[in-house]
């Protein structure tokens, strides 16, 4: 770079820097001024308020005098808020002002402009910015294109712009460390010193190096349904959460992150990805994983987790069975038995009182189909808990003379009559009014639990219901279609039966438990939600997808995944891109691939694509680093020392290191075995738990979206990962490698590793 550029932009950085410190002053002082207001305003509240008690309209004029004074306050204090937010942002302006400089022309006109792109704007006057906010229309040129003609979508329509210079900067704390002009896309330079550098408990922003296919799915805001299939370390969780960042902006005071959700595989995945929106100044999404989603609607009923359903072992009966529960078939026959239900076949249960029914099943079926054939099972619900309320009124009135009502009035105590008058005694014309006063609130009370049990539909039986469903399934749906008999599904639904006995649901027939009951109580779905984002969407079945849609009935939806890193063997991905296409219009979706992986090395990815069958459309970024190593071992000991030597060369390197066993069972004896060897790590036990710093030991299925600088893998044996079901578990785990991979394993290696051409590797024999 030469060096009258250097110096020139060096410059440039001292004067906007000189105007952001001009900011600051300003915004302490206006924070300084709103605080003392505030203050002012608060010692003299009541000096300041007319207090005038002594007249109705003094009364009125003193409400009046005392709203205004609060008014004042609370604009005191939002001016004071805003001031010191302000504050802040300039503070974190003054170490980073700025990324990427720009340098084009705009048509028709005939001065080139030039903008400088940071985090977030900043303006010396209403007109002149001297920072553009990365996610401003313009800023997209950067991101876009190569030199010449680039165009790039303003909410106003396309336009164009000749780009002549596109510059990128380091600076930290202020300071102008380097300067680089490039005409590719973003430079590989300051990609390969974003990517080279080591890990951290916490994801960051990409924003500077942010690529020209991910900066598509980052601004995109046409389609309804957007899909992301990317290779592993592609970007994709790195793209959405830049993505959320760009819609809060784009559509500032029409949305808000609480209108945004995503879905992630894991709570230690959300813990991972925290930081990065506050990092670019806004507020995090709504973020959960399904489990929690489905969890919190059924309290009482312990849903299958991560590990059994990972470990769960399946007949190939069952394996069919649940793959038809998993599909849009099903999520379809669910649909049309609820159609059914508003004819016949609901079932009902007892609202009881006082041991007896307060109305029986037969009475409530009885209500449930006397309304007119046109009513939802919405209207249907509601009608019922109404005709069940009238009743209920009817029954307080009905109560009044017997014997419990008339002994309890005569029992209660001074307190509890007090209580009863909620503490505002009244007068009663006579006793029989104060009676009945009495009566009623003691009726009233005891008629609570009914009340609940009416206006929480708990006169409906779900898990009768879902029973029946199961038991009823062969009559109107032809079980051949999917290969079962009707003797396998029997057995199966049986097994259904006694699962629910026990308070357990697996995890496909969760989805479909809690749909049936959104049809059954005409839950509608949570309508200000419009932003939907599932990462993994690979780990997901199609009937999730639809009753997750269901649920975000306005929302748009992005999905991102990864087809080759299905973690479930018992689930089929394949057919999950075919039933997607069915539920959104196709000429609102949109595909995009993502083929190039950023997180590994170009060792790295070069050796973990081979482990799958058609791994040869993954691009490695080049990134030059160390071979993986294969550690072929004698003996359980050798191989646990393989892994010591390891750690120790990434402690000694600063490299932070994960060791991924197949098993949680496994993973929990390595654990034991280090800590007896003297190693210090942390056993991740659950998806619940947090992520730490150190060395990790982590079960395989917990490891999804994670990073490291170095990974271990262990026990990669024949009998541990099997060719074809194994494949796509195994890349999985070796690709959450950054810098370093050690595969070790005992005696027999994997097929899986044993295909990878050796040139790709260092094998070691102990
Ligand atoms: N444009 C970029 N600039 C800098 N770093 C990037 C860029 N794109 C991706 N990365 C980095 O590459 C790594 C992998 O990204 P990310 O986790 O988003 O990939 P992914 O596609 O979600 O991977 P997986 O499917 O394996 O979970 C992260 O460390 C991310 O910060």
């Amino acid at each position: 770079m030469a060096e009258g550029i250097f110096e020139y932009e060096d410059k440039h950085l001292g004067e906007v820097l000189d105007k952001v410190d001009t900011a600051i002053a300003k915004a302490e002082n206006d924070a300084e001024n709103a605080e003392k207001d505030r203050g002012a305003i608060q010692k003299n509240f009541y000096n300041d308020v007319r207090i005038n008690t002594s007249s109705y309209s003094g009364m009125m004029d003193t409400a009046i005098s005392i709203r205004q004074q609060q008014q004042m306050l609370s604009e005191r204090e939002n001016s004071w808020q805003h001031a010191t937010k302000r504050l802040e942002t300039f503070k974190q302006m003054k170490k980073r002002p700025y990324f990427a400089r720009i340098d084009f022309r705009e048509s028709g006109e005939k001065k080139d402009e030039t903008i400088y792109i940071g985090l977030g704007s900043f303006s010396d006057s209403p007109d002149h910015f001297l920072i553009y906010d990365w996610r401003a229309p313009i800023s997209s040129v950067y991101y876009d294109g190569n030199m010449g003609k680039v165009e790039y979508t303003t909410p106003d329509g396309q336009q164009s712009v000749d780009l002549k210079l596109k510059r990128q900067f380091t600076i930290e704390e202020g300071k102008l460390i380097s300067v680089y002009d490039t005409d590719e896309t973003i430079g590989d330079q300051m990609l390969l010193n974003a990517l080279g550098s080591q890990s951290d408990v916490k994801m960051k922003s990409i924003v500077s190096t942010i690529q020209r296919e991910q900066n598509k799915i980052i601004r995109n805001t046409s389609a309804d349904l957007l899909f992301v299939q990317g290779a592993a370390g592609s970007g994709k969780t790195a793209a959405i959460l830049q993505r959320v960042a760009f819609l809060l902006y784009r559509y500032r005071g029409n949305l808000n992150a609480g209108q945004v959700i995503m879905f992630s595989p894991n709570q230690l995945f959300n813990d991972y990805v925290d930081q990065v929106l506050p990092e670019l100044g806004e507020q995090n999404m709504i973020q959960m994983t399904y489990y929690q989603f489905a969890r919190r609607r059924i309290p009482n009923i312990e849903v299958e987790n991560l590990q059994q359903r990972f470990d769960k072992k399946l007949t190939e009966a069952e394996r069919k069975i649940d793959q038809f529960k998993g599909s849009l078939q099903f999520f379809k026959a669910v649909s049309r038995y609820a159609e059914f239900l508003g004819k016949s076949g609901m079932r009902f249960r007892n609202i009881m009182f006082q041991g007896k029914p307060f109305a029986s099943k037969e009475k409530i079926k009885e209500i449930y189909y006397s309304f007119n054939s046109t009513y939802n099972l919405g209207n249907r619900i509601e009608g019922t808990r109404e005709a069940l309320i009238r009743m209920l009124n009817q029954k307080v009135g009905s109560e009044l003379r017997t014997k419990w009502v008339e002994d309890a009035v005569q029992s209660l105590s001074q307190e509890e009559i007090h209580e009863l008058f909620k503490n505002d005694p009244r007068e009663f014309k006579d006793n029989d009014e104060e009676f009945k006063f009495l009566a009623r609130q003691i009726i009233m009370k005891e008629l609570k639990p009914v009340r609940n049990a009416i206006m929480r539909n708990r006169f409906l039986s779900i898990n009768a219901q879902y029973v029946q469903l199961l038991r009823s399934l062969p009559k109107w749906f032809d079980l051949k279609k999917i290969n079962v008999t009707e003797e396998e599904w029997e057995k199966h639904v049986d097994r259904t039966i006694e699962e629910l006995k026990e308070h357990h649901l697996t995890m496909v027939d969760t989805s479909a438990y809690l749909y049936l009951y959104d049809l059954m109580t005409g839950k509608k779905g949570e309508r200000s939600m419009r932003y939907v984002f599932i990462d993994e969407i690979q780990d997901y079945n199609a009937f999730q997808l639809a009753y997750i849609r269901f649920n975000f009935p306005r929302a748009k939806f992005t999905l991102l995944g990864d087809l080759n890193q299905s973690i479930y063997a018992n689930e089929t991905s394949a057919t999950l891109l075919s039933e997607l296409s069915t539920m959104f219009n196709p000429e609102k979706t949109e595909v995009i691939q993502l083929a190039k992986s950023y997180r590994s090395t170009q060792q790295i990815t070069d050796f973990t694509k081979e482990i799958l069958v058609e791994g040869e459309s993954i691009e490695s970024f080049s990134r030059d680093g160390e071979l993986p190593i294969v550690s072929v071992n004698r003996n359980h000991q050798k191989m646990l020392d393989a892994v010591i030597k390891q750690l120790h060369r990434d402690r000694e390197d600063d490299e932070t290191s994960a060791i991924i066993g197949r098993s949680y069972a496994e993973c929990e004896q390595i654990a034991e075995e280090l800590k007896n060897a003297g190693e210090s790590v942390t056993l991740i036990r659950t998806e619940n738990q947090r992520l730490v710093e150190g060395t990790i030991v982590v079960p395989s299925f917990l490891a999804k979206g994670l990073e490291f600088d170095s990974v271990i893998v262990w026990n990669t044996s024949a009998d541990t990962y099997q060719e074809h079901r194994d494949e796509q578990l195994l890349y999985t785990i070796c690709s959450r490698a950054m810098h370093r991979l050690l595969v070790v394993s005992e005696k027999d290696l994997s097929p899986l590793i044993g295909k990878i051409p050796s040139e790709l590797y260092r094998r070691e024999e102990n």
